[in-house]
């Protein structure tokens, strides 16, 4: 943003979104299309190892990463620090941008750019997985967790579009068209949005409706002195898992696993070994699955570096016994390789 009412400052947008909705795979492309601008990202993962700082192309930007727990709920404490670092830094970035965790409330974070004179708000995006929201906002359990980042946005990405029959996509239309006709939305795959409505530009001409539902009538969110409802300790939720070991995965027993997760993971993905492609980035969330070659467009891990792989369920709900086993025997199937 350029106008004069960001002279000076530097403008921050935030990516959030459900677990597994695209917001690291739309940061890459909005890292990729940029054009020379110097910008400071902030990844926030939810588990205590940040597998998205590995999936993350910072070519040409400095990252910052922030793991073990949710950044909406360290206001104050890391999310405050890594900023007046990325603002005291010199040179200055002439952008943030900030991944939230796919459990954060992304309006928390963007009251933060609110907060400080140094920065200004240049927008929310929020990633909406179309095969999954209409069962995430249903669901008694996530319905709070998706409302307020759905909620939240100035431009919501209606995402994975691909995979959508059009009977989904009609009722996800109509979803949205009854509970947030105002927001501005694009659909789409793999986040591919133009470069031109994620600079920020969207975001004033629409903030004060975008919000409606969280503020008290009058709110235009540039002088926040009114409290807003808070969502819940996130760290109370949701339940993370990690897992950290070195060996050489089974291709095939991943593929397995992935075709029949134990209930109650919610997002598993990781960086390992295979004996298919050497590095590979496993991803799971929703129902959805995958295995895939390391891309060639980032740098390697160090070949000294450990298969790591985070899980987010709710709480209580991560069968993480299982998860141990199956991934232990799907290791111990490789070695000799
Ligand atoms: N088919 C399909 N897959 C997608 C699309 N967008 C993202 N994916 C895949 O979905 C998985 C999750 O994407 P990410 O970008 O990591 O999602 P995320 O929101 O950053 O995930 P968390 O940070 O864990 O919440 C990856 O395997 C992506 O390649 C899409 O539009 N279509």
């Amino acid at each position: 943003m350029t106008d004069s009412f960001h002279a000076g400052r530097i403008p921050l947008t935030v990516i959030g979104g459900f677990l597994g909705s695209g917001k690291t795979t739309l940061l890459n492309r909005m890292l990729q299309a940029n054009d020379g601008r110097r910008q400071a990202v902030l990844v926030n993962d939810f588990g205590a190892i940040n597998i998205d700082a590995s999936l993350v192309s910072a070519r040409g930007a400095d990252m910052i990463s922030l793991a073990n727990g949710c950044i909406c709920c360290q206001i104050g404490g890391d999310l405050t620090d890594a900023l007046i670092r990325v603002i005291d830094s010199k040179p200055k970035p002439d952008a943030i941008v900030i991944e939230a965790s796919g459990v954060s409330d992304p309006w928390r974070i963007a009251q933060v750019s609110l907060a400080d004179p140094a920065l200004a708000l240049d927008g929310v995006i929020v990633l909406v997985d179309v095969t999954s929201v209409l069962a995430q906002v249903a669901d008694p359990l996530l319905a709070d967790t998706v409302d307020r980042q759905l909620r939240a946005a100035d431009l919501l990405v209606l995402n994975q579009c691909d995979r959508a029959d059009a009977e989904t996509l009609a009722a996800v239309r109509a979803w949205f068209d009854k509970h947030l006709p105002d927001t501005p939305r694009f659909e789409t795959r793999f986040g591919e949005v133009p470069v031109a409505l994620l600079g920020g530009a969207l975001s004033h001409a629409t903030r004060d409706t975008a919000h409606g539902p969280h503020c008290a009538a009058g709110c235009t969110h540039t002088d926040h002195d009114h409290s807003h409802d808070h969502a819940p300790d996130h760290g109370a939720q949701f339940d993370t898992w990690s897992f950290s070991a070195p060996g050489v995965f089974r291709a095939d027993a991943l593929r397995s696993l992935l075709r029949a997760m134990p209930p109650g993971v919610m997002r598993l993905k990781g960086v390992v070994r295979t004996d298919a492609n050497a590095w590979a980035v496993l991803q799971f969330a929703g129902r959805h699955g995958s295995l895939r070659a390391w891309p060639a467009t980032m740098p390697h891990p160090d070949d000294a570096t450990d298969n790591t792989l985070v899980a987010i369920g709710l709480r209580g709900q991560l069968p993480t016994m299982a998860l141990e086993q199956a991934l232990r025997e799907s290791l111990r199937a490789a070695r000799g390789l």
